[in-house]
């Protein structure tokens, strides 16, 4: 019934919907499923229309010589070519097509191309991998060159065990929260957030609930390259936050420099492993400068993946005082407050649009110990 595909194979009939009435749906689901939770009305926080994803992934099909945009069929085993695609940003869209043209007049550009992934800021500035199923050569270096200049995009080569970087593999980008600018380096391949606009409300949406009910020092988990843990550290003295991947705690790092932020202790580590050594469970190296009993944390707040929270983890954050709990994934998020909420109380829920077109949904759930 609902497209993957941003709407665009135009088989589905959530693209038949309007936005209003999709936004509705997904409401009255999320509802439905805080239910047992949460009985107050859901704010939802909508999204713009068109191009509004800051990234996209798109399939190459070779036909008669001349290569097309593709997605997967929803439901047929085939692809689908597009023509047009208005959910993109419009950094991306300026681009996109044009290099799709440069593409089809160079044969070195073009050789054995199978897939191109846009990365783009509000700051206009565009990261484009081109992924190809052949070694990419000094040849190659130079036509892709040129298509930066073109383009005004920084362009990356992928293969089989290679990675060409031709200038720089991060984009540039610069949010407002609560009227105030934070500035972000996002990378190639790291997480970010696809819907730049609906971000900030949902950044905007988590510091005022850790303004409402922010007690001790606080502590973020699932923290990516500091999306949350940057506008949130202002209103603490002392932050501490974890993440699993390299490229996103270096990121973290760099983006607490660009900010002259001094005051959040970023640790690359899983959610699990953070557990242990907080439990006491398990010492680590990674940690032997860093004086855990040092923090006080009051405040939690957690981003986890769609698989949601792990029984650990769970016990952890249902010690602390306020949870705020960032869920991509609903289901996973009402069965973890089947546990959190033993001990918490949900005292605010939103949604937030980041996905529309699509049955995916990102919410917010504020908790409070009883
Ligand atoms: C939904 S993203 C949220 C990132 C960040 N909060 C943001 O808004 O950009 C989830 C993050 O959790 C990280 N992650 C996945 N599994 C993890 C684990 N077991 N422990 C810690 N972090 C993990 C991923 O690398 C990813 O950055």
């Amino acid at each position: 019934m609902i497209c993957k595909h941003f709407g665009e194979c135009g088989s589905c009939s959530l693209y038949e919907m309007t936005y209003s009435e999709q936004l509705d749906m997904k409401k009255e689901n999320l509802q439905k499923l805080l239910e047992p939770f949460y009985n107050e009305n859901i704010k939802a926080f909508t999204s713009e229309k068109e191009y509004f994803r800051a990234r996209a992934e798109y399939k190459i099909y070779h036909k008669d010589n001349s290569v097309f945009y593709a997605m997967r069929h929803l439901d047929k085993k085939a692809y689908v070519t597009l023509e047009e695609c208005k959910m993109v940003s419009q950094p991306i869209q300026k681009r996109m097509w044009k290099l799709l043209e440069l593409f089809n007049v160079c044969d070195e550009l073009k050789n054995r191309l199978f897939g191109v992934e846009f990365l783009s800021s509000s700051t206009d500035d565009v990261l484009i991998t081109m992924l190809y199923h052949r070694k990419l050569d000094e040849s190659w270096m130079q036509k892709a060159k040129t298509l930066e200049n073109e383009l005004s995009a920084k362009i990356i080569g992928r293969s089989r065990k290679q990675k060409i970087v031709l200038s720089e593999e991060f984009v540039t980008e610069t949010l407002n929260i609560n009227g105030k600018s934070y500035h972000y380096l996002h990378y190639e391949q790291s997480f970010t957030q696809p819907n730049t606009k609906v971000n900030e409300k949902m950044i905007e949406w988590a510091v005022n609930q850790a303004k409402s009910y922010g007690k001790g020092d606080f502590c973020e988990l699932y923290a990516g390259s500091g999306n949350f843990t940057l506008p949130i550290s202002n209103l603490f003295e002392k932050v501490i936050a974890t993440e699993i991947s390299k490229r996103s705690i270096y990121a973290a790092l760099e983006n607490c420099k660009l900010n002259n932020i001094n005051n959040i202790t970023f640790i690359r580590m899983s959610s699990e492993e953070f557990t242990e050594a907080l439990e006491k469970v398990r010492t680590f190296t990674r940690l032997k400068d860093i004086d855990l009993d040092s923090f006080d944390i009051g405040t939690i707040l957690v981003d986890p993946p769609r698989a949601g929270l792990d029984e650990q983890t769970k016990s952890l954050i249902s010690k602390f005082d306020t949870i705020i709990y960032i869920s991509c994934n609903p289901n996973t998020l009402a069965r973890d407050l089947e546990t959190l909420c033993k001990t918490h109380n949900v005292k605010d829920a939103a949604l937030f649009d980041q996905f529309p077109y699509t049955h995916h949904m990102e919410a917010g759930v504020v908790l409070t110990k009883r």
